[in-house]
């Protein structure tokens, strides 16, 4: 997608033809940097920093990750270590997951001086996958934005409600929630988001209401708890959210405050669908609320708050009492009896395990 009219995706091999290249999301939206990872170590520390976040780009950057690890040591015992070393820099999002066991599973049997090239390609391979998968399911998804835009005789304004970023800049291109709402905004809907701000880390606040203003598509930023008073007063038509893992049964686990706009939508008769791409479901678990690892960050993300000064310079300021505790967990579970269903890159389905393997008989238990 695009930023200041250019073309761009979240990541790509630097000029230097072996650093990986990532925008740094820590300065968005107020200036667009990048960052030329160069070692496995700096790898992790940009997941682990938030650097780049988001389920599938986390996962492309382990991917890279491992090829930065195998360009510094290609060995058995080195790719063991590097693949435990990111795969602890974030807990939840199963995607990096995914990831590391694709490229390290390949790897393995192969010769040590064959790793480096061969991690470098599946990585690139794994971006290029990720950037289908999300046009797929921008396109399944745009259907439904249709079919609920048609049915309510086609009115000039159609209102989706998103939480966190689930777009371009969560995955390496279109994203995965954004992609159905950047194809219907290209099919001309009228369609208008509702952007949950997405305390503590304000994703939706700084990287949705950023990337949605840089493709021209009519937004509001709302408080997160704003949702719930709009869907009672007939204000949300439907709401679309990402996921970091996707149980078998259909349970999503996404940023925290997710399970709330689920509950309010429930409540409300609005149709609430997670967007997915496979690498997204965990095939191992079935209960979300009881097995998905739930990421506790740094109380200092509760506690402070960066943003632009008057003078145009940033800085960063402590909102709270001296001594007051926070808890900061980052994602909760929405059980799948409340999602309306989930819209994957082979299609849509109900949230359960039988809509699971209807679309993905060859996997699903
Ligand atoms: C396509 S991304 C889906 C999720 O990764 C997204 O909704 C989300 O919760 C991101 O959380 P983050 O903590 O910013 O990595």
């Amino acid at each position: 997608m695009k930023i200041y009219g250019e073309s761009r995706r979240t990541i790509w091999i630097a000029a230097d033809s072996w650093g990986v290249e990532v925008i740094d999301q820590t300065r968005l939206p107020f200036e667009v940097e990048t960052k030329v990872l160069r070692s496995m170590a700096a790898a992790a520390e940009a997941i682990r920093t938030m650097v780049v976040r988001g389920a599938p780009l986390i996962g492309a950057t382990g991917a890279y990750g491992l090829a930065l690890a195998m360009r510094e040591d290609p060995s058995d015992a080195n790719l063991a270590e590097a693949h435990a070393t990111l795969l602890a820099t974030r807990p939840t999002a199963v995607n990096l997951r995914w990831a590391l066991d694709d490229v390290a599973g390949r790897l393995a049997p192969m010769a040590p001086s064959e790793r480096m090239s061969a991690a470098y390609r599946r990585a690139a391979e794994i971006c290029d996958e990720d950037v289908e998968s999300c046009r797929s399911i921008g396109r399944h998804g745009l259907e439904i934005i249709r079919g609920l835009w048609e049915k309510k005789g086609k009115p000039d304004r159609f209102d989706v409600l998103t939480h966190c970023n689930a777009g371009w800049l969560a995955t390496i291109d279109w994203g995965t929630a954004l992609a159905p709402i950047y194809m219907a905004y290209e099919a001309g809907i009228p369609v208008h988001v509702w952007v949950d701000e997405t305390r503590p880390r304000n994703q939706g606040a700084s990287l949705t209401a950023f990337e949605l203003g840089q493709h021209g598509v009519d937004h509001t930023v709302i408080a997160d708890n704003l949702g719930g008073h709009l869907m009672q007063h007939g204000q949300v038509d439907m709401a679309i959210v990402g996921s970091d893992r996707t149980t078998a049964a259909g349970d999503v686990c996404n940023k925290i405050g997710t399970y709330l706009k689920a509950l309010a939508a429930h409540d409300n008769g609005v149709p609430f669908y997670a967007a997915l791409p496979y690498t997204t479901i965990d095939w191992s678990l079935s209960d979300g609320v009881e097995e998905i690892p739930i990421e506790e960050r740094d109380g200092r993300e509760l506690s402070h708050i960066t943003g632009r000064t008057e003078d145009g310079s940033l800085a960063t300021v402590d909102i709270l009492p001296r001594g007051s505790r926070v808890a900061n967990f980052g994602f909760d579970v929405t059980p799948a009896r409340l999602v309306t269903g989930l819209i994957t890159e082979r299609g849509v389905c109900a949230a359960s395990r039988e809509g699971l393997r209807g679309l993905y008989p060859e996997v699903a238990g």
